[in-house]
């Protein structure tokens, strides 16, 4: 029971230089980005303003790599459709935020998008067990969903071996994303507690090093790490 998934790091442009939002990508580009991250929140499902579809266009029209676009919004249902027509390759729901979880996943997919599944900080993890079987990626949040650079909540780490043990018996070929607090100083820990893509915001746009140096420290530290089940 420990199948090896190849390890994704996941910039998120939440806290990028929108008014260099092209060179910022670019740069994470040639830093060995797996995947770009979007965070699209309402004001309503989570206490915050970023981006709708437009935004995603643009990304798409300036990277190859594939668009992993995470709605924190309230009903998702209403624009799956737009944000598929915009390029996202991933759509992921919060299960907080569907009534038709199942009916919602089944649109992602009918898009012709890969399909995520988001779980808050408080959401048990029982709460993915029947959708799993449906769905591309879990997203476990570290921290509570809204705003980058907040500190990561250390449960989150037993929370993602118990998610990762799921997935093990229900999907084994479902991605476990984790979002919210990652650096250098735990990166290691979140893949060997069965996280296999992962989402940087801060410790990639906020430092002081440059995008491609902040990727380059994040990869070295995250160099050899596996999942191990306990
Ligand atoms: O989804 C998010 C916030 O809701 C961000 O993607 C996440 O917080 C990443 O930023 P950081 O790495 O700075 O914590």
């Amino acid at each position: 029971m420990n199948s090896s998934r190849p390890i994704q790091i996941a910039p998120s442009i939440l806290t990028a230089d929108f008014g260099h939002l092209a060179d910022q990508i670019r740069q994470a580009e040639e830093g060995g980005a797996d995947v770009i991250h979007l965070d699209v929140m309402d004001g309503i499902f989570v206490p915050n303003i970023s981006f709708g579809p437009l935004v995603v266009r643009a990304v798409r029209e300036v990277t190859r790599l594939p668009l992993d676009v995470h709605l924190m919004i309230q009903d998702p249902e209403r624009y799956l459709a737009a944000f598929a027509e915009a390029g996202a390759d991933n759509l992921t729901v919060h299960v907080e935020a569907c009534t038709h979880l199942h009916r919602t996943v089944q649109q992602i997919t009918e898009l012709g998008c890969r399909a995520g599944v988001a779980l808050n900080p408080a959401t048990s993890v029982e709460a993915v067990r029947e959708i799993l079987p449906f769905v591309d990626m879990i997203l476990v949040m570290s921290v509570n969903p809204g705003f980058g650079a907040q500190r990561f909540i250390e449960t989150s780490m037993n929370k993602l071996q118990r998610v990762r043990r799921l997935q093990e018996e229900l999907n084994p070929l479902c991605a476990l994303e984790v979002d919210g607090g990652i650096g250098t100083h735990n990166i290691a820990d979140v893949i060997r507690s069965g996280a296999n893509v992962i989402v940087v915001g801060s410790s990639v746009f906020n430092q002081e090093g440059s995008i491609q140096e902040n990727l380059a420290a994040l990869r070295q530290a995250s160099r050899g790490a596996l999942w191990q089940a306990v």
